[in-house]
């Protein structure tokens, strides 16, 4: 058995000639807890459909749990549970209904725990799913995708519609579940704070390009920001190339390096700073400056030039 639950290699995946990845390369290790990142239309479900094997990739191999994906994947499908809120249940069925169908599909379907967990969320058997809200249609996805016992959940922004409350503890339910029973969990979201609060292994997808595959501690390591007081900002103390982005008011600046931040502290003190102070820089900033390395703004989407 290899330690890594899925390996993408050089996968490009075209819509009517559209290109939606180009040459992405993925590994998601066994047990893990993986938070894939991008911004709109990056790419991250077309990821995660590959993953399960209803999308083909144009080229690149795609290996999950230890298996080649093949067109004919039905033994794959037992062990991978994709849940992705706001897609389609069947509207006109109970959830008991809903429930039975999938304890049809899964062999390692779980009644006891699927019932505990009705219970906890409190989902009515009986009530028909139209007449649930989308967060508790979300919770019912989630429900059925835990009691499914799978080695590998594909999370496609598992947590939009439901409450704060429902989304931390359901998170919390499932890292814990998937801790115990050594199930591997991929979250692809918008929600960075989820990702830097639960995650183990991150991934950046920018424009159907995979930008950064990192270690969360290793990625908020690579990236330090300070803030650096200095009477006298002569021309050329900020062309260091570590310095990435710099914001100055007056005689205070807040500048973003990359790599450790004590180095950059011993330059700004030994030329001329009266103080520098490390601030906090959490994934959301880190993944603003990455993408903005990469060019990528919505400068367009502004009320005056639209
Ligand atoms: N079935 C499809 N037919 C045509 N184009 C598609 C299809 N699925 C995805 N795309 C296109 O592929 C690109 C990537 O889409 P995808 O849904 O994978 O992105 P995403 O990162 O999940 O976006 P979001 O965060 O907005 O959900 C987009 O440009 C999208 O329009």
């Amino acid at each position: 058995m290899s330690d890594m639950a899925v390996v993408m290699r050089d996968v490009s995946k075209a819509f009517r000639g559209v290109p939606a990845l180009t040459k992405v390369t993925w590994h998601v290790r066994r047990g893990s807890v993986h938070g894939l990142i991008g911004a709109n239309g990056a790419g991250k479900t077309t990821m995660l459909r590959l993953a399960l094997g209803v999308l083909w990739p144009d080229v690149g191999d795609i290996s999950v749990l230890d298996e080649q994906l093949a067109r004919e994947n039905a033994a794959i499908r037992q062990r991978v549970h994709y849940v992705a809120s706001g897609r389609p249940l069947v509207p006109s069925f109970r959830v008991e209904e809903w429930v039975r169908y999938a304890s049809l599909l899964y062999q390692a379907w779980d009644q006891a725990l699927c019932n505990r967990l009705l219970k906890a969320l409190e989902l009515k058997a009986g009530a028909t799913i139209r007449h649930l809200s989308s967060g508790q249609q979300t919770s019912l996805q989630l429900a059925v995708a835990i009691a499914s016992h799978p080695q590998l959940m594909l999370l496609d922004e598992p947590t939009n519609g439901l409450d704060v409350v429902v989304k931390r503890q359901m998170l919390q339910f499932i890292i814990d579940m998937a801790a115990d029973q050594g199930t591997t969990l991929v979250i692809a979201t918008h929600n960075i704070e989820d990702i830097e609060r639960l995650a183990d292994t991150v991934s950046i997808l920018y424009r159907g390009r995979m930008i950064v595959e990192e270690e969360l501690e290793t990625l908020k390591g690579s990236m330090h920001r300070l803030q650096v007081v200095m009477a006298d900002w002569r021309p050329g103390l900020l062309e260091d190339g570590r310095i990435i982005a710099v914001e100055r008011h007056g005689r205070t600046a807040v500048i973003t390096v990359q790599g450790p931040a004590e180095p950059m502290k011993e330059y700004f003190r030994a030329v001329g700073a009266d103080n520098v102070e490390c601030l906090d820089l959490d994934l959301t900033e880190i993944f603003r400056v990455i993408l903005a390395k990469e060019g990528y703004s919505r400068e367009a989407l502004n009320w005056e030039s639209l």
